[in-house]
């Protein structure tokens, strides 16, 4: 997989040239083995392969893979270890469920809790945000299902982005068709990777868009015709 370039870096971890490619084709035999580190938590299972530098983050929270305190908290702690480990080149984040690859910010957090917990979980959103766009490892979003508001912008905050092509699959900030307003940074974060126009009509009209849609708007360059990658 091939994938473009961005205007971020700054690390010692980015490869030289900008534009980079990710094999991830078959391991292994067992020399290769040996170099897997593996760690789950309940939401999150991570396996990095220290001999290419690359780790695979996958979120495996049913039904939705919702953005919830407690999956927050796991990413954050996830990435935070992969972040301290120094043969960690790059991290992709995906999802280990079929079709969703997250629901967003999960709606059961923001509805009856206490004003304590909902300042804790917002809180997590934001460290979620900042700690993925202000990593120094290379991170790519691997797409492998629908991908609305707060799963888009999980998504938009990584390096790179690749999506499975498959019509149900959409990717947004659909926030205005839940009757609901996109916070300033969300927007700032597609901003960035879109440009004001694109994001002015996608943010107006709450828009979904599917791969093919996408790479025609500068999302990504890449998307995947497999259903699962
Ligand atoms: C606390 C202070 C906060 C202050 C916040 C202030 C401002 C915030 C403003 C904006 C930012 C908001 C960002 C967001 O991300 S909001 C969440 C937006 N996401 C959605 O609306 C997604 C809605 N879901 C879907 O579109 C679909 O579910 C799906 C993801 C496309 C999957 O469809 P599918 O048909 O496969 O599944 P179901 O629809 O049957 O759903 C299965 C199951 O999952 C539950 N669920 C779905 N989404 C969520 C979610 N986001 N959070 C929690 N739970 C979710 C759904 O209810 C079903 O549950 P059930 O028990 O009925 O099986």
């Amino acid at each position: 997989m091939g994938f473009g370039t961005v205007s971020r870096g700054g690390s010692s971890r980015w490869p030289d040239q900008r534009l980079c490619t990710v094999e991830m084709g078959p391991p292994c035999h067992t020399s290769c083995l040996s170099r897997r580190k593996s760690s789950s938590s309940p939401k999150i299972k991570v396996d990095l392969d220290s001999s290419t530098g690359i780790a695979v983050m996958k979120f495996q929270s049913p039904p939705v893979n919702s953005l919830s305190l407690d999956f927050l908290t796991e990413f954050c702690i996830s990435l935070e270890k992969l972040e301290m480990d120094r043969s960690c080149r790059g991290v992709v984040v995906t999802s280990a469920l079929p079709k969703i690859f997250s629901a967003g910010l999960d709606i059961m957090e923001m509805y009856g809790k206490s004003p304590e917990r909902c300042g804790e979980f917002w809180k997590a959103v934001q460290e979620m945000w900042l700690k993925l766009y202000g990593s120094n490892m290379v991170t790519i979003a691997a797409i492998n299902g629908s991908s609305p508001a707060g799963g888009c912008l999980m998504a938009l905050t990584c390096d790179y982005r690749i999506m499975a092509e498959n019509p149900r699959y959409g990717i947004g900030l659909n926030e205005t068709q839940l009757g609901i307003v996109a916070p300033f940074w969300f927007k700032d974060t597609m901003v960035n990777t879109v440009g004001h126009r694109t994001t002015e009509l996608a943010l107006e009209l709450g828009l979904l868009y599917s791969a093919p849609d996408a790479l025609r708007l500068a999302w990504w360059t890449s998307w995947c015709r497999r259903t699962r990658c």
